[in-house]
């Protein structure tokens, strides 16, 4: 049964992000393989559809290596090898291009192993158009109709860095964010036509603005359609690499986790989405997140091809977010058996254990989307943990084997072929009609960057707010004041109790102090009092006994700062003495970052601060070495630390997030903290 452009749209209405599949076309030299050869195209992949071209979604299997036992995921859609691209735009792409003139930001992704069709399906090849060029065809066309200016940028991914390839030097682009709002600092939007030729292997993206001119350059309503042509899988613990191309696969590999952690989050409903896991998530954010929708397409190779397999399981376990489960609660489908890492599916095969534990997890990340686990733990989905390992493992081992071998040049000469084909993309956008020119604004400087304030992004507020605590208990503010006026009528009374509190060095402790909730603790009474006072009975001075004793209540007060910077929601944190609204924000990107990312009072460098604000925000003794605590007032002076006016931050002095947090020493405040 053929299904119409609409009706292939109505099926992804409650969705947001669809995942489809897309078998590629058998090459010249695939075909000329003999069947008996073991490496047949046609028993590779075998794909089910309910109901034919209508289906709401599919099954797509294949035997695991040793050929008896069939592996099933279930996917949206997927697409044959003999069903061309423009077929796939038709069906996918057009229908969101109404979006973009209401200012929607959607997203196409094609991912998958190597080889396995993504640059053909995004930018075409052998003379056959890609997704990207069809679309902007079309998109130039309603342009030109309805009056709309576009603008192109085209950026890579290597390692983690952002490249802008509208400019033949390719220099670095820096993504900002301020107030959930993204900005890609030094990415050109233009329509020059550059051949850059690509070496290695990245994530290429696309995207292509259309705004809606107004009177008021605020006022401007933008949208764009993003196209990925993400770099391959390539599973290099199987299929074995090293030096260049290790550490190049290792950082690939992770991003392409982090990619697909973020669509399990946003297709579950999750609480928190992991966009900064890698740059380009943090990238995309405005567009992944909010309304706007995404479509993810794994690509799959029409002959055996282990990392196919993995790929399209990590598309399918995507798919079973909250939604899916309620839209196709009242069908029965084949329980997919998904593999639950990387680890799991380098080795082959899926245990039932495995299969139980991603259930589980699935049960769980349903539990957190509605609200009933923290967060935090969703982070663990893709075996975060193995490939951190890995990925370091990686980098040692790159340390030492530098010097690209054979392997790599093989695989530049190949790739050398592989860039974001801007010529072809060129040749396309002239078809409508009228000179490229003419239809895209040109606007080669990043400093006539666009406004995005009109786009439909989801801020990450909500995601901050879960770190704060809830409930009735008074606002960590109110009980840090109520700490620090008990320290100063301590520091006036008889010798007080002295407080225990946990060892530096003690690492239980230290976890101990992490993870508890901020909830004011009775202090319990050190056997080592008597001895106390009879040492302070000997003391001299009244400025050492007075030390000695506030001491202990001083390493809480400390405790209870770095914990209240840690958990203080916004307007808590703006109510201390030297945080105002950008450092305010700057902390709780920190916190999205790393849940706890003050530990010590050296932590309060990162964003500026000093013991002095310490000090004058909760009454504290100055100048004082606080028993216990790390850092004491003279080792900030002259350090890499650079300490912002009290009071007066100024978020263009705090370094981007991601960056190295070591500073200079700023000229006006030197030694002044
Ligand atoms: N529909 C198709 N029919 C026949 N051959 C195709 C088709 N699509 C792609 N190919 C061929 O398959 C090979 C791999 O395609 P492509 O370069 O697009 O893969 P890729 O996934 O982008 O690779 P990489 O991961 O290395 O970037 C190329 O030689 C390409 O010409």
């Amino acid at each position: 049964m053929a299904s119409t452009p609409s009706d292939r749209s109505k099926v992804t209405t409650y969705r947001k992000v669809r995942v489809i599949a897309k078998i590629r076309g058998v090459t010249d030299t695939e075909a000329e393989i003999p069947a008996n050869s073991g490496c047949s195209t046609s028993p590779w992949i075998s794909v089910n559809k309910p109901r034919g071209e209508a289906s709401e979604s599919v099954t797509i299997s294949f035997p695991d290596q040793s050929g008896s036992r069939k592996e099933y995921n279930e996917v949206d859609y997927c697409y044959g090898g003999n069903e061309d691209n423009h077929l796939i735009f038709l069906r996918e792409i057009k229908p969101l291009i109404s979006g973009v003139f209401e200012g929607c930001n959607p997203t196409i992704i094609a991912c998958g192993a190597r080889g396995s069709g993504k640059t053909s399906l995004i930018q075409g090849s052998n003379g056959k158009l890609g997704l990207a060029p069809l679309a902007m065809a079309e998109i130039l066309s309603m342009a030109e109709q309805l009056g709309k200016s576009i603008i192109i940028s085209s950026y890579e991914v290597y390692q983690e860095h952002v490249y802008d390839l509208l400019d033949r030097n390719r220099p670095a682009v820096s993504v900002l964010e301020d107030k959930g709002k993204i900005q890609h600092k030094g990415l050109s939007q233009a329509s020059q036509k550059i051949a850059t030729k690509h070496t290695q292997k990245s994530h290429r993206g696309l995207m292509i603005h259309v705004i809606t001119p107004s009177e008021n350059v605020d006022d401007c309503l933008v949208g764009k359609m993003n196209f990925v042509d993400l770099a391959g899988y390539k599973d290099t613990r199987r299929t074995g690499a090293d030096g260049v191309d290790l550490v190049e696969s290792t950082k690939i590999n992770k991003s392409i986790y982090a990619l697909y952690k973020v669509v399990y989050s946003l297709n579950a409903n999750g609480s928190h989405v992991p966009f900064r896991e890698s740059k380009l998530t943090h990238m995309l954010k405005d567009s992944l997140g909010g309304i706007s929708k995404i479509l993810m397409i794994t690509c799959l190779n029409p002959s055996f091809c282990q990392d196919s397999a993995y790929m399209i399981s990590l598309a399918s376990r995507s798919c079973q977010g909250i939604n899916r489960a309620v839209a196709s609660s009242a069908k029965s489908s084949t329980r997919p058996s998904m593999p639950c890492s990387h680890k799991s599916l380098q080795h082959g095969s899926v245990s039932t254990t495995v299969k139980e534990r991603t259930t589980q997890q699935m049960r769980n990340s349903q539990k957190k989307a509605n609200g009933m686990v923290s967060p935090l733990k969703e982070r663990k989905l893709f075996d975060e943990a193995t490939l951190q390992t890995k990925s370091k493992k990686a980098s040692t081992s790159a340390a030492v084997h530098s010097t690209p071998g054979p392997l790599e040049e093989q695989e530049e000469v190949k790739l050398i072929s592989n860039g974001m084909n801007l010529e072809v993309l060129s040749e396309v956008v002239s078809l409508p009609g009228g000179d490229l020119h003419e239809q895209i604004t040109l606007c080669a400087s990043s400093k006539n960057a666009v406004s995005f304030a009109k786009e439909g992004c989801r801020t990450d507020k909500e995601n901050r707010s879960l770190l704060v605590s809830k409930g009735g208990s008074p606002p960590i503010s109110a009980r840090l004041r109520e700490l620090s006026s008990n320290l100063k009528s301590l520091c006036s009374s008889p010798p007080p109790l002295r407080i225990k509190l946990p060892e530096e060095n003690d690492a239980s402790s230290y976890s101990q102090v992490r993870t508890e909730t901020a909830e004011p603790k009775t202090p319990t009474i050190d056997r080592s009092i008597v001895n106390d006072r009879r040492e302070i009975a000997n003391l001299n001075s009244p400025w050492e006994t007075l030390s000695m004793r506030s001491s202990g209540m001083k390493n809480s007060l400390v405790q209870e700062y770095l914990r209240f910077l840690n958990t203080a929601d916004r307007e808590e944190l703006k109510r201390l003495k030297g945080i105002g609204e950008k450092r305010a924000t700057y902390i709780l990107e920190l916190r999205e970052e790393s849940p706890e990312p003050f530990k010590s009072l050296d932590d309060l460098k990162v964003v500026g601060l000093s013991e002095k604000q310490l000090t004058l925000s909760t009454g504290c003794v100055g100048g004082d070495r606080v028993v216990g605590g790390p850092s004491p007032v003279r080792e900030v002076k002259g350090s890499t630390s650079r300490v912002l006016a009290e009071g007066g931050d100024t978020h263009g002095s705090i370094p981007p997030l991601g960056e190295a947090r070591e500073f200079r020493p700023s000229a006006s405040h030197k030694g002044g903290c």
